[in-house]
């Protein structure tokens, strides 16, 4: 099975080895400083779980499309952040030579609809999308280490399709010791992780705290029940659902176990915000603002916080 991941960051590479210790062929397509960093010392993957680590004659790395030889992948990770996302979509679809027949594009990012993009280009049965919340960073350019790990990563569709075929995938993560398994309910998966990220990461960002610190008062926890309250409203008016029946189900969880679990840790979108790049507000805060729009629901502090984070980003 050939499998080019496509974002070689703290997650590609993360999995991109995790394939590779399964003796997968995998080849990653990296920016020239990546690529650079991966061809002169392999890659690695440390932190929780078994360690691994392969030489540059165990894995090909591209910096460009223009290197990759004709009907060569079965399998595409998409593992860059979501802002990358149109770019990377219209890329392949311009290289779609590269793919072999019957290919899969697998996403693997936080957000809600990151398989949109990809489905102007590619069939519903060509585009999955991955449910990750085990945490990956990036010490060094060529280097994943895993630093947290709550629940298995999952493999699914948003558009209905028949799954089986991810099946080998799950299986090779698995099998490197991060638990993987496929399931039918991905929306459901996804809108969970999308009720923590759009709660906590924006405002940890805007007022530069953990994801703790923002249960310390009232008035940041105020703006975080009523984020819950709209994102639910906005599920309940959608044909989507998620794993608890109300916004109070889901705040009981929320503060007396998702939040301690993760106290200390500054969100992805501070730490964007901090190395002054692109967030991924708009596959977060902004598909529930899209949703609302069309299911016609109020969603008004999703509305600010969004415009607080596109303030932010407009000094860049
Ligand atoms: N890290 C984590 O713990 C988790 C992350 N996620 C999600 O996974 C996704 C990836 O996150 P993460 O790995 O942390 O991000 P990183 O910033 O570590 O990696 C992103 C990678 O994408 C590359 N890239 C940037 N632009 C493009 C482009 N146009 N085409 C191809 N590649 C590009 C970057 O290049 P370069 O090498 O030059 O930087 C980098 O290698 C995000 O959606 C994130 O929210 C989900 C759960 C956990
Ligand atoms: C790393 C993780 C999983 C936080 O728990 C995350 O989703 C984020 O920071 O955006």
């Amino acid at each position: 099975m050939n499998i080019l991941i496509i974002g070689s960051g703290s997650v590609g590479i993360g999995l991109g080895t995790s394939l590779l210790s399964q003796n997968a062929n995998v080849s990653f397509l990296a920016s020239e400083k990546t690529a650079e960093a991966m061809r002169k010392n392999g890659v690695e993957r440390t932190g929780l779980f078994k360690h691994y680590s392969f030489k540059p004659e165990d894995f090909t790395v591209y910096d460009s499309y223009t290197q990759i030889k004709e009907n060569s992948f079965d399998f595409v990770l998409v593992s860059s952040k979501t802002t990358a996302n149109d770019d990377i979509s219209r890329k392949l679809d311009e290289n779609r030579h590269i793919l072999k027949d019957n290919f899969t594009i697998l996403i693997c990012q936080n957000g809600f609809g990151n398989d949109e993009p990809f489905l102007r280009f590619f069939k519903t049965s060509e585009v999955y999308c991955a449910r990750i919340i085990t945490g990956f960073t990036r010490p060094k350019r060529n280097v994943s280490e895993v630093t947290v790990y709550t629940e298995p990563i999952l493999l699914g569709t948003l558009q209905n399709e028949d799954i089986n075929h991810l099946q080998p995938i799950a299986d090779m993560i698995t099998a490197s010791g991060i638990n993987c398994e496929l399931t039918q309910d991905l929306d459901k998966y996804l809108w969970a992780k999308m009720l923590y990220n759009c709660t906590l990461n924006p405002l940890g960002a805007i007022l530069d705290v953990t994801y703790g610190k923002l249960t310390e008062n009232e008035y940041s926890k105020a703006l975080m029940d009523s984020i819950i309250e709209e994102i639910f409203s906005v599920i309940e008016a959608s044909p989507y659902t998620t794993l608890w029946d109300s916004a109070d189900d889901y705040k009981k969880v929320f503060y007396s176990k998702l939040v301690p679990d993760t106290y200390n840790h500054y969100s992805s979108t501070h730490q964007d915000i901090k190395r002054k790049i692109r967030t991924e507000i708009d596959t977060l805060n902004g598909k529930v603002i899209d949703l609302a729009e069309k299911y016609d629901v109020d969603v008004e502090t999703n509305r600010i916080i969004y415009k607080l984070i596109k303030a932010i980003e407009s000094e860049f």
